[in-house]
């Protein structure tokens, strides 16, 4: 495991990607394990007042009591599997934090995307920090300050590496993952959040 980090140079938002994060092999192994145990389900979303099919899977793990609000709709978690539970922990310590959810992803290919959006919501609080892991398939990452219509930064998120995205990232800049239609195979990202328990 190699947590040397880059830094992302994104004015006013703390960045940082360690690309080689997770040994080869390894990373090799939780793909196939991932792929098999997540219960991956296809959430519903909200669009012009319709609801369409999210293009991609995704599902929803955490301790009791995170239930997170996501583009008009409320997940309950599904336990964590063991393998998650044991990720959870190592991008905890490699980020400096400490993580109760995560919303895992899976894009089955090229033509699989998601949107331009901040994870601002409530409950992740006002300055959260979100480890997001990529295994499979690499895939574009993209950076966009909400402010103006400046230039958008491209970060090519391989297998096995972990972005760190701090202080300033969704309050300042919106993201997403476009489609990729050269890509074939798939790619499971996972994110890792602080809930707050909502009283
Ligand atoms: O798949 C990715 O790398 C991005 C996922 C993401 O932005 C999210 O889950 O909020
Ligand atoms: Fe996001």
């Amino acid at each position: 495991m190699s947590t040397a980090w880059q830094r992302i140079p994104l004015p006013g938002a703390d960045v940082a990607f360690a690309p080689a994060w997770l040994p080869g092999a390894e990373a090799d192994t939780l793909y196939k394990v991932l792929l098999d145990e997540i219960p991956w389900e296809t959430h519903q979303l909200r669009m012009f007042g319709r609801w369409v099919d999210a293009p991609r899977r995704n599902a929803w793990v955490g301790d009791e009591g995170t239930s997170y609000r996501y583009s008009g709709n409320t997940f309950a978690p599904r336990p964590w599997t063991p393998a998650l539970a044991s990720l959870r922990d190592r991008a905890a310590v490699a980020c400096g934090t400490r993580f109760n959810s995560v919303l895992a992803n899976l894009y089955r290919d090229g033509a699989d995307s998601m949107g331009w959006h901040s994870d601002d919501e409530p409950e992740l609080g006002a300055e959260p920090v979100i480890a997001s892991v990529s295994l499979g398939a690499g895939r574009d990452f993209r950076f966009r300050a909400k402010a103006d219509d400046g230039e958008t930064v491209v970060l090519a998120l391989t297998h096995g590496s972990l972005l760190r995205m701090g202080e300033g990232t969704q309050r300042l800049y919106k993201h997403d993952l476009p489609k990729r239609l050269r890509v074939k195979t798939p790619r499971i990202n996972l994110t890792f959040r602080w809930i707050a328990p909502l009283s």
